[in-house]
């Protein structure tokens, strides 16, 4: 949008309205036609009605000759074609970054009416994710590309409605707020403000069609960065769908640009356009790999091997149990804070906890979607790797290691039921099975262990070996107990006390790997601030230069 452009949006009528004005002068509207923005109906999309995926550049939907077929996790027909950039056609998108300049749409100094404008835009976002009918359509939606209950479904929507909420009215702007510090004379004050980086990219996984992409690429645009946005093409048609749905609540059309493509066109594409600042969400194979190609102008949100404790004091056993089973399984295990490793103390053992943990697993079934399609490990790649674990001395499975029953799950997916493996601790400290042990499975997969009293600083040195530091819980409500593994672990998001979980990431704590520089967060203004804009100082020294004042000697 140009100035001339913008100037006449800020001095429309509807400018002047404050969001809440606003909001309330559509509500009845939009109970009508909430899903007047929508071109997809979640339920009807089929191999003989397919749904079709488009980008968006420089303020333009576009289409590609090319069109990748995205088969239904659930029966394997070909349901969603998205048009697909190839290297050919990444033109547009990198010309449209290279016209953002590097201090952005907007900053403090210039058009911060940007700032309200984004404070509406998401008071009316947050307003719209809240109408049943459209909290339903995009929780139907994810359901059909990233199989999830429709409670977990709903849950990523109602997060990503609620984060929207908290940046309504003057929040945005409170994202920038500077600060001054009085100088050593007369007319000198320092002052540090947040700073955007421009052109700017977010690449995002598919386990999280929504939550994820919104609420980085709402955090690169509050800060008055020009996003490029590319979503896993097996759900972008969920983030499609809501940027017509922004787009609808007043963002300007050419914002954002949004590309569907494989990763290879886009590495392409950020070696052109030089985005300053790279958000990935994803694999560590594929994070460490643009690290290096982008000379670190990067920040990461990568693979997660989460732990949980379960402390020597033991309440709550059917609760603790419960936790568990949702941590491990939920999702089918696909949530980047899945946890993966449960360490338990010789005390749980003795309670009825591992048979809850089975009797909670065979609960779960395909018809509910309570266990689902595996997105990226296969039903052979996952009890292969099983097989090696067994292979393990005093190793053993405790339940699952199964393909699903009566499923017509694609076999380019993973079909298994929820599956735990018991590994002596001593032997996942062995240099020859550490890797095996704690090697990231993106499915419902989950390692048992067990330690005495005195083998805490067992599990303690397997903790300090492990490369990715995202998730832990501690349960336990045995202050010193919290304190020593606290104290002695650095994972980004840990959840201390009998209450303790590995999973969620609402939008009211700060999400993210800890202990690495790339470290990104999502969710909070901390992590916005941190991830979407630099510190920049202006020192003013605006005078007077003092009477009298004669030029010294040199220094
Ligand atoms: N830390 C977090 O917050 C978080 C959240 C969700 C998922 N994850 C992690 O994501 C992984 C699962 O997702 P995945 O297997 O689909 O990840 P992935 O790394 O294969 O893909 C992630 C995204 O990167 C794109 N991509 C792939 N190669 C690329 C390249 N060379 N250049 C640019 N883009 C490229 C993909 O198309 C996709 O959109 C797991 O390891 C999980 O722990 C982490």
């Amino acid at each position: 949008m140009s100035v001339f452009q913008l100037r006449k949006v800020f001095r429309s009528p509807i400018c002047r309205k404050t969001a809440s004005d606003y909001v309330s002068s559509i509500r009845f509207s939009r109970l009508i036609h909430s899903l007047g923005f929508a071109t997809v109906k979640a339920k009807e999309i089929s191999g003989s009605q397919p749904a079709e995926v488009h980008n968006l550049v420089q303020g333009k939907w576009i289409n590609s000759a090319n069109w990748n077929t995205i088969v239904d996790p659930l029966n394997g027909e070909s349901f969603i074609k998205v048009s697909e950039i190839d290297e050919s056609g990444i033109k547009p998108f990198v010309e449209s970054l290279s016209n953002c300049p590097k201090h952005g749409m907007h900053n403090p100094f210039k058009f911060p009416e940007r700032y309200l404008l984004y404070g509406d835009i998401s008071a009316k976002a947050g307003h719209m994710l809240s109408v049943p009918e459209v909290s339903d359509f995009f929780a139907k939606l994810i359901q059909r590309v990233a199989p999830k209950s429709y409670q977990q479904a709903l849950g990523e929507v109602y997060v990503t409605g609620k984060f929207l909420e908290n940046f309504s009215g003057d929040q945005v702007r409170f994202l920038a707020r500077s600060f001054g510090v009085p100088g050593n004379h007369l007319g000198q004050q320092s002052h540090g403000f947040r700073w955007p980086y421009g052109p700017v990219a977010v690449i995002t996984p598919f386990n999280f069609p929504l939550e994820i992409p919104v609420l980085q690429l709402m955090g690169a645009l509050y800060m008055g960065n020009k996003p490029v946005l590319k979503v896993d093409s097996k759900v972008s048609i969920v983030m499609e769908q809501m940027l017509r749905l922004l787009h609808d609540c007043g963002m300007p059309m050419d914002d954002v640009d949004f590309i569907n493509s494989d990763g290879k066109t886009m590495n392409k594409l950020l070696l052109e356009a030089k985005p300053r600042m790279t958000l990935f969400t994803g694999s560590s194979k594929v994070a460490d790999k643009l690290a290096y190609d982008l000379n670190g102008r990067i920040k990461l949100e990568d693979a997660g091997f989460d732990w949980k404790i379960l402390g020597p004091d033991v309440h709550e056993v059917d609760y603790v149990s419960w936790v568990c089973d949702q941590d491990a399984y939920a999702c089918s295990g696909q949530k980047c804070s899945a946890q993966s490793m449960l360490f338990m103390h010789e005390n749980w053992s003795k309670t009825s906890l591992l048979r809850q943990l089975t009797d909670l697993a065979a609960r779960r079934k395909l018809e509910d979607l309570t266990v689902g399609p595996v997105l990226t490990v296969t039903t052979g790649a996952m009890l292969d790797h099983m097989k090696k674990l067994l292979q393990i001395p005093g190793s053993k499975l405790l339940f699952g290691g199964e393909e699903l029953e009566n499923h017509s799950i694609p076999s380019i997916y993973g079909a298994i039921k929820p599956t735990a493996v018991f590994v002596p601790i001593e032997e996942i400290l062995k240099g020859e099975n550490y890797e095996l042990v704690t090697k990231e499975i993106f499915g419902p997969f989950q390692i048992i262990t067990e330690y005495k009293d005195n083998q805490l600083q067992l599990v303690l040195d397997a903790l300090e070996k492990m490369h990715a530091h995202l998730t832990a819980a501690v349960v336990s409500n045995d202050p010193l107990f919290i304190q020593e593994v606290v104290g002695k672990t650095v994972n980004g998001t840990t959840y201390a006390g009998l209450r303790a979980r590995t999973t969620g990431a609402p939008q009211n704590h700060w999400f993210g790997p800890a202990g690495d520089p790339r470290g990104a967060g999502i969710g909070t203004p901390e992590a916005i601030k941190l991830v979407w804009s630099c510190h920049r100082e202006v020192i003013y020294d605006i005078g007077p230069v003092p009477q009298q004042w004669k030029i010294p000697p040199s220094t």
